[in-house]
């Protein structure tokens, strides 16, 4: 692999500038491995007949299973990029992703951020007894914002994610929203802020096309403030649209990492690139 994290010393300017300004890496995975650990799994005999036998006796079954989720990824993400994750169902990439924001621990090799990783994804902590305003306040708290800069976003906030177009639904409980309206307030919420990288699972695809339209506008903007966003999703029109660089995954392995036209154009063919 060409990026490897061996390879950047952040902390050395090179002793000859070159013309080209340097690229500053902000993420940087280094042939990583995360397994998964089932307990009380069994050993997974995936006939019929043995499934039906272990529902009819009613035995737990003992035993660790081991998924093997990701396996050997490395790549380098910079300053300013924003990295689409696509790859099939069950490949890797929200395990990528939750790796990336510390949430996972790696079995082997290493990831290493430079700034601080905030995960946005469908199912991202908002409590669903509070409204939608406690949860806006309590969710810029978190976010490190200070009481007085929470009162001057609040506004903003809420039109952004549109909770309250169709009538005051911010002051209800947010069980009481539509799983699109949750989602869209998710992501107004850690939208607020600028990160030093934002990592956005599937949250693109849950909210309307009006919506959809105002949070890649803010996806750009966030990129442009100079964080590093990264994308999972299986919509390839809003890869297309938000990233220009993009890596696919399959079974845990990195099939391709270059510009998205090229890596969407191969996926949706099908065709794994010749090594
Ligand atoms: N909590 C978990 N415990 C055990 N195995 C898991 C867990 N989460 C994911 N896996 C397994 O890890 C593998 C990768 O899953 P992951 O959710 O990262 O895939 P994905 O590419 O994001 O899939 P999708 O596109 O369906 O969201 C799958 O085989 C999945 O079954």
């Amino acid at each position: 692999m060409a990026d490897s994290a061996t390879k950047i010393d952040m902390g050395k300017k090179p002793a000859v500038q070159d013309s080209v300004p340097a690229r500053e890496p902000t993420v940087i995975v280094d042939d990583v491995h995360i397994v998964y650990r089932v307990h009380g799994a069994g050993s997974g005999k995936g006939s019929a007949t043995s499934a039906i036998s272990r529902i009819i006796s009613r035995k737990r079954a003992s035993g660790v299973r081991e998924v093997h989720a990701v396996r050997g990824i490395s790549f380098t993400a910079y300053k300013g990029e924003a990295v689409g994750l696509i790859g099939s169902n069950g490949s890797g990439k929200s395990t990528m992703l939750a790796a990336i924001a510390g949430l996972l621990p790696t079995e082997r090799g290493g990831i290493y951020t430079n700034g601080q990783p905030s995960l946005l994804g469908v199912n991202a902590a908002l409590m669903n007894e509070l409204t939608g305003e406690r949860n806006v306040v309590l969710g810029c708290l978190a976010m490190g914002m200070s009481p007085a800069e929470v009162r001057s976003r609040y506004e903003e906030i809420v039109d952004f994610s549109g909770i309250n177009d169709k009538g005051d639904f911010i002051s209800l409980p947010m069980r009481t929203y539509s799983s699109g309206m949750g989602a869209r307030l998710r992501f107004s919420i850690a939208a607020a802020k600028t990160h030093d990288v934002l990592l956005i699972d599937e949250a693109l695809a849950t909210g309307d096309q009006a919506f959809q339209q105002r949070s890649k506008a803010r996806i750009n903007e966030l990129r442009k403030a100079a964080g590093t966003v990264f994308l999972v999703s299986h919509d390839n029109s809003s890869i297309r649209e938000v990233c220009e660089r993009t890596i696919w995954i399959e079974h845990g392995e990195l099939v391709m990492d270059g510009p998205t036209e090229e890596v969407v154009s191969a996926y949706e063919r099908g065709e794994r690139p010749q090594h």
